[in-house]
């Protein structure tokens, strides 16, 4: 089999950072595991806007369909607010999931017991959890037409539109519902049907694939509203969670602070498989660029090394790597390593991104 290959997109703000340890742990995973990869890296958002004066060149869309997986750290920051709108560093991300159909994306929240009593909530209400929440990433109102902001009479109006076609929820509900046969065989479906046509179209799409495809899943629905304030109080009544663009969106970021922070949520972004069976792919962390903490050393590095272990286990058939990666993570908050944002105690010292990453490694070269 030839070299396994990886495009690299760190972006903006802490997303160079956190990738950088992602980095090391592709090195040590070649030099100690002989699991090498052809790793190319490119620009995406403010600093591709910056040299290119797009935030995403076609030369990286391009390469970006060729390889086998894309690592991304983060675009955006405040020096770009003022931009035409059209050439955000969100764009550029926002094409690359649009053009490489991305339609399913993975997050998982997944609460490690070193810091369960960390979390907001208390304790008992977050120990253990494991849950999954299958984003739709490629429709919606994220892209739905039309859109822009017009004049109407002497007001200028902002729109967006809320489309979803059939095909396109039957498809991200047959991820979901895989997923969940694979896990704890139970698939919530969120929406709001109650208020928008596309949640009643929703709701129905998501009934007739079950009916027809996946009985043995047990499935419910939840108005978007009240799954937001069932996932704070308890979390743990759900395994897969299937929602649309913007609701999940909201709700994985919801859910990372169940994990503790932000900087612990990994994903992945899937699309349908290849000739070769395995999908399509780009692997990201939940957080964005952090422009509070950027170039100070203090992001949390978990959720983008998690990322790549989702890398290894959807892209790269490594399973037992993927394992390896998160059992090291795990050691490492056992450990009591903490960056400033998994730290409440005055006066503890946190550790830096690169000390997060030394851990990390550490952790794995005891594993041998
Ligand atoms: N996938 C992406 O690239 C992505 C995702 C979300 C936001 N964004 C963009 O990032 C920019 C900033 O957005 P925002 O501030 O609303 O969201 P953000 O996720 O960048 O930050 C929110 C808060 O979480 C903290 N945080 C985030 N990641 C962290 C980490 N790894 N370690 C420690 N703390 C972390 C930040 O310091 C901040 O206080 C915007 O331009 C936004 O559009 C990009
Ligand atoms: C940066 C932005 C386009 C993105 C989104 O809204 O999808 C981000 O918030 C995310 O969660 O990946
Ligand atoms: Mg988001």
């Amino acid at each position: 089999m030839s070299t396994p290959s990886l495009l690299i997109l760190p972006g903006d703000g802490i997303g160079p950072e956190v990738m950088q340890q992602v980095r090391r742990i592709i090195d040590w995973y070649g030099d100690k595991r002989g699991l090498k990869f052809e790793v190319s890296e490119d620009l995406v958002g403010g600093c591709a806007y910056d040299k290119h004066g797009t935030p995403l060149h076609d030369d990286t869309m391009a390469k970006a369909q060729e390889v086998d997986a894309v690592l991304l750290g983060a675009v955006g920051g405040p020096q770009y607010d003022t931009l035409d709108f059209s050439l955000k560093p969100e764009r550029g991300l926002l094409r690359l999931r649009k053009e490489m159909d991305l339609y399913a994306n993975l997050r998982p929240a997944q609460c490690f017991d070193a810091l369960a009593d960390f979390s907001s909530l208390k304790t008992d209400v977050v120990s253990g959890l494991d849950i999954m929440i299958v984003r739709e990433l490629t429709s919606g109102v994220y892209f739905g037409e039309p859109r822009g902001v017009i004049k109407e009479g002497n007001e200028r109006v902002g729109i967006n539109t809320q489309r979803y076609t059939e095909s396109e929820i039957a498809r991200v509900a047959r991820s979901a519902f895989e997923l969940a046969r694979k896990r704890g065989n139970k698939l919530c479906s969120m929406e709001k049907a109650n208020v928008m046509e596309s949640g009643v179209l929703w709701r129905d799409v998501v009934t007739e694939v079950h009916q027809a495809e996946y009985p043995d899943v047990e499935l419910s629905h939840m108005y978007a509203d009240a799954g937001a304030m069932q996932l704070t109080r308890w979390p743990k009544q759900f395994d897969v969670i299937v929602t649309d663009n913007l609701f999940g969106d909201l709700l994985s970021d919801l859910a990372a602070m169940l994990t503790g922070s932000l900087g612990m949520l990994p994903s992945a972004s899937l699309g349908a498989p290849m000739e070769n069976g395995r999908p399509k792919a780009l692997y990201e962390p939940v957080h964005g660029s952090a422009p509070d903490i950027a170039g100070q050393g203090k992001a949390n590095p978990i959720a983008c090394i998690l990322s790549f272990a989702m890398a290894l286990r959807y892209s790269f058939d490594q399973g037992a790597e993927a394992d390896r990666l998160e059992k090291a993570v795990e050691k490492v908050l056992a450990d009591g390593v903490r960056t400033a944002d998994l730290l409440q105690a005055e006066g503890a010292k946190p550790a830096s991104t690169s000390e997060a990453g030394d851990a990390v490694l550490a952790a794995l070269d005891a594993s041998l």
